[in-house]
């Protein structure tokens, strides 16, 4: 195997009797995507930013592109590209201006590749960048990572305030970045983001990883949780007709303006759950993903876990 694009060894970081981050552990090898989940306050943040030498550990170490990042300095910080958290942007310099000068600190940056990221992205770049919206500025931090194509691209919940459309192009970027042979740090809390995007996995929880490994093995998608409108029946058939599925917690089934409305917490397959509802007459469904803590801390508990 070739040496790690990324070596985290007993890395911990503390703020007074706080611990942010817990002796975490974990390589990325070159030309993968990894993604670190986790819910907020997890210690996300708090890792990418000590990879980028912008906050110091208070133990253990890291690798990054084989270099100390403490000792890495400039040139290091120019071979990844990164997006904060939080990005602020305030200045009156339209975008196009605030790229160019980036590209002159972190460059050389191929001909056409910022209007080309611009015109994917839909970004306009000669507005000032204090005028844009939340999204806009985000899109102007994701070209400023990948214009370069860094070798490294740490990622810091990069979709945070784009739209569904925009989502699918970064993903897209993310894709080709890999297919490039850069390497992908993600973080997020979006756990369909990370599973449509990264090879492997660690969940983060209170700072340390719960579990890691291939994102297929993780399960990450399992838990869902189900609300259907049901007319032409009542709470009680409805209730009896759910029983048999063993659902991951007590179904909730209340009547409502002549309908039954039913949440339902479903682990694994579903195909047992649509079939009884099709029994009924269904008026309304809507599946979706539990939000994160509760569906890795469920999964997974709080103990560490090696998915292979
Ligand atoms: N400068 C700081 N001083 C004190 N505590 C901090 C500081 N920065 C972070 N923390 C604490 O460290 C923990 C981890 O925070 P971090 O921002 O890394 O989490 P995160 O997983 O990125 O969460 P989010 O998704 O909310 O950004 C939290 O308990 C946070 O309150």
């Amino acid at each position: 195997m070739n040496s790690p694009a990324l070596e985290l060894t007993n890395l911990h970081k503390r703020y007074g009797r706080n611990v942010a981050v817990d002796s975490i552990s974990l390589a990325v090898e070159p030309g993968t995507v990894f993604g670190l989940i986790g819910p907020n306050g997890a210690g996300k943040t708090t890792t990418l930013r000590m990879l980028l030498d912008i906050i110091r550990p208070s133990g253990g170490s890291a690798r990054v592109l084989g270099e100390d990042p403490r000792v890495g300095g400039a040139a290091l910080r120019r071979r990844i590209g990164y997006v904060p958290g939080e990005l602020r942007m305030e200045g009156r310099v339209t975008g196009a201006r605030l790229l160019e000068f980036y590209a002159r600190v972190s460059g050389p940056v191929a001909p056409g590749r910022i209007s080309g990221l611009a015109d994917r992205l839909g970004c306009d770049l000669s507005r000032p960048v204090r005028t844009l919206s939340k999204g806009n500025k985000q899109k102007l931090g994701l070209i400023q990572a990948f214009m370069h194509d860094p070798p490294l691209l740490v990622l810091d919940e990069p979709t945070s305030g784009l739209d569904p459309l925009m989502q699918r192009e970064f993903l897209g970027l993310v894709r080709e970045a890999r297919a490039n042979g850069q390497t992908v740090l993600l973080s997020s809390h979006v756990l369909s983001e990370i599973q449509q995007a990264a090879d492997k996995v660690a969940v983060l929880s209170a700072g340390s990883i719960v579990a890691s490994g291939p994102v297929d093995a993780l399960r990450l998608s399992a838990l869902r949780r189900v609300r259907a409108v049901l007319a032409g029946t009542n709470a009680d058939e409805v209730r009896v007709a759910l029983a048999p599925l063993a659902p991951a917690s007590p179904p909730q089934v209340d009547a409502r303006d002549g309908r039954v409305v039913a949440h339902v917490d479903i682990e694994g397959d579903i195909d047992g759950l649509v079939k009884t509802l099709a029994r009924f007459h269904v008026a309304e469904l809507v599946i979706e993903e539990p939000d994160l803590e509760e569906s890795v801390l469920r999964l997974y508990g709080t103990t560490a876990k090696e998915v292979d």
